[in-house]
């Protein structure tokens, strides 16, 4: 298929309008700062303007490394009708989709199932497609509602497949919650079709009661010791009846190529369950050991060429990514990019409310961000919905212009380099010497080759913990460890470095839905895991900046990539400006005593906010603005500042990061209504709620000086203005520690703490 012989399979749109807007905002910005530094320069003389001068410099720094991935918003539209002209389906590369699930309390064993179903009823040839299920919890639970969902699945899919269901994902199609369209509205018109979906809904209710059925039942639940030490266990999932229908299938169909397509089409995908053998003295390397572990075993069951990773609790919302993503893959013609490792799906997530108080539908990161950096070389790795090339994960660079695949060294492919770097397993070298050499990604030999037959030898062998010992698994192959943010690291590591690009594909139908944690602690506990991570990165000998090889490929996309590694030291700027203006309000002291310029470039930034999420919102969205407002600031003082002690710890070896999951199964009654629901809320809050209790004090207290004593009070107004603007973001802060007196209020610790150290600056500085 030479370029020019068949129409691209995909188009690029770069947004010119946005394109312009985004570079005039910025050529403002930039000059109103460097006004407003100037104007501050010669009064460095007190400590509290260098501070501020040292805050400001912070802010432009990592302003000016924002800059680059917000040049070329573009978007981007795939042609899987013209993919299907081009190739017939047999002829599809095989993928192989990997689920990680670590915790049947906190993610509930039915939504893991969910989501495992949702994938093996995607829009893709049944015998190319397989699913992997990790499970860290290595729980006898999971592995039962694996096999009650393979079950499941045997109706589901072929149902799916009949009737062109857009939703895949059971629970949701099925009337669990979805919205109209998918309440089983595209299942066609007819009396039969109605009874058989009725017929379905009935065995999805059999399915979900044996699974709650199972989870009631403490024997099927371990305790933490056993879920932090056992055994490797694989099992290719089956289920009862099967040999024979394969055998009568068979049997009907003779050799005749279009009736075997067939088969290759209607094949259920296979299923794989996997619990890696923990030991508690062993690294387990989070969800990025788990990946390896899953993709070793992948590589000597189906060893498809493309793997789409999943969180089990991302559920496919459409069946047609996959072929979406093949759209990019397999398009060797402009415009699609050159060097494609990995199509990025955006994360989108059923469980928001309206008026997203904390700022959960990530906009910033997959509404704005992530657009503009697919102009550039695309968007990060963003840890689930990617479709990602094998060959790229297990170490190749990209191919020299004039061939196709992923390129290995002569050197690596020797026999023991080979086995340095992937270990020893002679199953798992051999598959790998085959695909590695033919330099294409080819049409695996399909899954089915590999169908019923029994599990592989060194199965339980590439999922043991001294497997990895002394190889490159974790550092030259597959996803890295060292960093809690493996996605992150992994894409700039991996593939950035490397010159490999990826694209971002952003359907009009959201193509994954997960869920977000709906309680101020959970969100804060997060956030503080992406930002000690990345940032961990930033300040390592692994900072983007200082990396030769990405900054051969692209400085602009250094800049961009160091932006994540930096984005905790925010933390910095906005403990300033909480602070400073604060206390010398209350000394009567100003801080902005020409404050024209910080007036026009603090409007600059509110005004640019503004666009960036009307943009986003496709509508005037004010209060989606002002929630990214108060979230913002919230997350800097609290979510980044700890990030940013955490990863200090990390790099002086205090104390390693950890993995804190989050919990897919709480309520979220309050976040749906607006509410702030503090619950658990711990130290992580107390920064916020002190510097909250102490700009009110300020405020109050500066404010009845000023009335009171008079003098240089017009000088004084910026502060004012400053300190009233915290306070209105902060309000649900204050209702929380002292109006409020439900159950889910500040923990009154906290705002005692909070009191008290608040109380203790007033009189230090005050
Ligand atoms: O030891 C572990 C820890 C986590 N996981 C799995 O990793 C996934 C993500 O964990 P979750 O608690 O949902 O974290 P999130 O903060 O929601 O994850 C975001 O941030 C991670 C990086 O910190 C990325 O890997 C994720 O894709 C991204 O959604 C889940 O499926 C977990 O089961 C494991 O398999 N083993
Ligand atoms: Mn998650």
């Amino acid at each position: 298929m030479a370029a020019g012989e068949m129409p691209p399979l995909s188009a690029v749109h770069v947004n010119k309008p946005l394109a312009a807007a985004n570079r005039l905002m910025a050529a403002v910005h930039l000059s109103l700062v460097a006004m407003v530094i100037a104007h501050r320069a010669p009064l460095l003389l007190s400590a509290a303007s260098a501070a501020m001068v040292a805050a400001d410099l912070t802010l432009l720094f990592l302003w000016a490394l924002s800059q680059s991935g917000l040049w070329r918003p573009v978007s981007r539209a795939a042609f899987p009708e013209r993919l299907l002209e081009a190739r017939r389906r047999s002829q599809l590369p095989g993928v192989d989709v990997l689920v990680v699930t670590a915790d049947p309390d906190k993610e509930p064993a039915l939504g893991v199932m969910n989501t495992v179903v949702s994938a093996m009823a995607l829009d893709y040839p049944g015998a190319r497609l397989s699913v992997y299920l990790s499970d860290d919890a290595g729980s006898p639970l999971t592995l039962l509602a694996a096999r009650k969902a393979y079950a499941f699945a045997r109706a589901w899919v072929p149902f799916c497949r009949k009737h062109s269901v857009q939703c895949p994902w059971p629970d949701r199609y099925l009337g669990g919650g979805g919205d109209d369209e998918d309440g089983g509205g595209d299942c066609g018109g007819g009396e039969a079709a109605a009874e058989e979906r009725r017929r379905i809904k009935k065995m999805y209710e059999t399915f979900k009661g044996d699974i709650e059925d199972a989870c009631r039942k403490r024997s099927c639940c371990w305790t933490k010791e056993e879920r932090q030490d056992h055994d490797a266990y694989v099992e290719i999932i089956t289920a009862a009846g099967e040999e024979d229908d394969d055998r009568r299938r068979r049997h009907h169909h003779d050799e005749e190529e279009e009736e075997e397509e067939e088969e290759e089409e209607t094949r259920m995908p296979l299923l794989v369950y996997v619990s890696r053998e923990k030991r508690r003295a062993s690294p387990h390397h989070f969800k990025a050991g788990a990946l390896n572990a899953l993709l070793r075993v992948s590589s000597l069951v189906s060893h498809a060429p493309y793997v789409l990773v999943l969180d089990c609790d991302m559920s496919c919302n459409t069946r047609a990514s996959a072929l979406e993503a093949m759209c990019f893959h397999l398009d060797r013609s402009p415009p699609a990019p050159d060097n494609l490792a990995f199509v990025q799906f955006p994360q989108m997530f059923h469980n928001l409310s309206r008026n997203d108080i904390y700022t959960n539908d990530l906009r910033y990161v997959f509404g704005t961000r992530w657009i503009g950096l697919d102009g550039l070389r695309g968007p990060l790795l963003s840890g689930t919905g990617f479709y990602v090339r094998r060959d790229a994960l297990y170490g190749a660079t990209p191919p020299p212009a004039t061939q196709a695949g992923g390129y290995f060294s002569s050197s690596m492919l020797e026999a023991g380099e080979l086995a340095t770097r992937f270990g020893h397993s002679d199953q798992l070298l051999a598959s790998l010497r085959n695909q590695l050499q033919s330099s294409t990604p080819r049409p695996s030999s399909s899954a089915a080759d590999s169908r019923r037959r029994p599990l592989p030898r060194d199965a339980t062998l590439v999922a043991s913990c001294a497997y990895e010992e002394g190889t490159g698994w974790g550092d030259q192959v597959g996803f890295m460890y060292q960093s809690v943010v493996e996605d992150y690291f992994t894409g700039y590591r991996r593939f950035f470095a490397r010159g490999w690009t990826s694209a971002y594909c952003y359907p009009a139908r959201p193509p994954f839905l997960g869920s977000m944690p709906t309680n101020l602690n959970d969100v804060l506990v997060q956030n503080k895991r992406w930002m000690s991570g990345m940032l961990a990165v930033g300040l390592s000998r692994h900072c983007p900046l200082a990396c030769p090889d990405l900054l051969a490929v692209s400085v602009p996309q250094a800049m961009a990539i160091a932006y994540f590694g930096f984005l905790a030291l925010y933390a910095f700027p906005v403990l300033c400006y909480a602070t400073l203006p604060q206390l010398c309000f209350l000394r009567g002291v100003p801080l902005f005593p020409d404050a024209r310029w910080s007036a026009a470039a603090f409007a600059s930034s509110l005004l640019q906010h503004l666009v960036e999420v009307s943009v986003a919102n496709r509508r005037l969205a004010v209060r989606a603005w002002w929630n990214e407002q108060r979230f913002w600031m919230l997350n800097a003082v609290t979510g980044q500042l700890f990030g940013c002690v955490s990863a200090f710890q990390d790099l002086l070896g205090a104390a390693a990061l950890d993995f804190d999951l989050t919990t897919k199964a709480s309520d979220g009654s309050l976040y749906r209504k607006g509410v702030f629901d503090f619950t658990g809320c711990s130290t992580l809050l107390l920064p916020a709620t002190t510097l909250c209790v102490l700009n009110a004090a300020a405020l109050v207290g500066g404010t009845w000086k000023m009335m009171t004593r008079g003098g240089a009070r017009g000088e004084l107004f910026p502060q004012l203005f400053l300190l009233s603007y915290v306070a209105a973001l902060s309000y649900p802060l204050l209702e929380g520690m002292f109006l409020r007196q439900d159950p889910a209020r500040v923990p009154w610790r906290i705002t005692a703490l909070s009191v008290a150290f608040a109380a203790v600056l007033l009189a230090l500085f005050g």
